[in-house]
């Protein structure tokens, strides 16, 4: 049963111009996704860059204005609420980023960080406090030391593991990770993945785990969601998405994963170079909203406005 539902969520942010500073367009960042979010299981939100990964996790966490759709928590339609401080919603549903050294607050000791959630949320003694913060540091592998120095102190993996300390305290149902290892080395992002997966375990938690990397992804997620223009263009099980790719998007997504055993690599190879002939043939091709291909060359400036949000290569 999901406790979250995504329902048609568009964000379209307005491009202003001209003498007045009036709209002239819009950039169709998210363009009517729809997503069922479960108990305990990983999502994953995969798509090149600008594909409107970031914009989705924003949306869906109450930082960015939603222009349609809905967002059902636990059968409410909190979408106009989100932004209501110490609403349950806020609570359940946290967000780790990409960049740990700027989401730490550098002049607040790390007591204070992972204390913040909890003292928006949650009334606790000064002994609890401390406790629960011991607990923390704890379940991400920092020494109890921790709580009295601040961020600059930190490495790069401590610090994300920090923010996982922070996004877990208050026993959220739902952490949106936003790129959480892509600033980290190879050997730290393992670390810190395997440990997000323990702590899933012990919380019972969902991530949403969005990334342009699908090798990171494959490691991660029970279900995959392949976005291109704002758009879900394919989703499915791991095993449906790596298994057998149905979207020109993804096969061409899972071709760029470097191959790592040497006897595969030939085969890897020609499997790229077939599937980016396929690629670049769909893409002199827009499909309009009932599958009909057009030829770009054969469009005029007007036809490529109206087609724009169909998706090169259809389904
Ligand atoms: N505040 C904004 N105003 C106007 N356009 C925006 C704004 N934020 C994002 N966009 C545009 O929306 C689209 C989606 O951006 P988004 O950051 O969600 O992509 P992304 O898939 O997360 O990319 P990346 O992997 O590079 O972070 C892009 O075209 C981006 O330029």
């Amino acid at each position: 049963m999901s406790f979250l539902e995504i329902e048609d969520l568009k964000v379209h942010y307005p491009i202003r111009g001209g003498f007045f500073n009036t709209v002239v367009d819009h950039v169709y960042a998210l363009d009517g996704i729809n997503m069922s979010i479960e108990r305990g299981k990983t999502y994953g939100l995969v798509g090149e860059s600008g594909s409107g990964k970031s914009t989705t996790g924003k949306a869906i966490m109450g930082l960015e204005k939603i222009t349609d759709g809905r967002i059902i928590y636990e059968g409410k339609d909190v979408s106009k609420q989100i932004r209501g401080k110490n609403s349950t919603y806020n609570r359940d549903v946290q967000m780790i980023f990409q960049d740990a050294t700027s989401s730490l607050n550098p002049k607040k000791r790390v007591r204070d960080i992972i204390a913040e959630p909890i003292r928006n949320f949650e009334r606790l003694t000064e002994g609890e406090e401390k406790k629960r913060i011991l607990e923390l540091l704890d379940i991400v592998g920092m020494p109890e030391d921790a709580m009295y120095k601040y961020p600059h102190e930190f490495s790069g993996g401590q610090k994300q593991r920090l923010g996982v300390a922070r996004a877990v305290a208050c026993r959220p149902k739902l952490i949106v990770a936003d790129e959480p290892v892509s600033a980290l080395d190879l050997s730290v992002q393992a670390q810190v993945l395997n440990f997000m997966k323990d702590i899933q375990e012990e919380y019972g938690l969902s991530y949403l785990f969005i990334s342009h990397d699908l090798g990171v992804v494959k490691h991660m997620c029970d279900h995959i969601s392949i976005m291109y223009r704002g758009r879900l263009v394919e989703s499915g099980t791991r095993e449906d998405i790596y298994k057998d790719p149905q979207h020109i998007y993804t096969k061409r997504l899972i071709a760029a994963i470097p191959e790592i055993d040497t006897e595969n690599r030939e085969v890897h190879k020609a499997n790229r170079r077939r599937v980016e002939e396929e690629y670049r043939q769909n893409e002199k091709q827009y499909y309009d909203e009932n599958g009909k291909v057009y030829d770009l060359k054969s469009l005029t400036d007007t036809h490529k406005v109206a087609l724009k949000n169909i998706e090169v290569g259809g389904n």
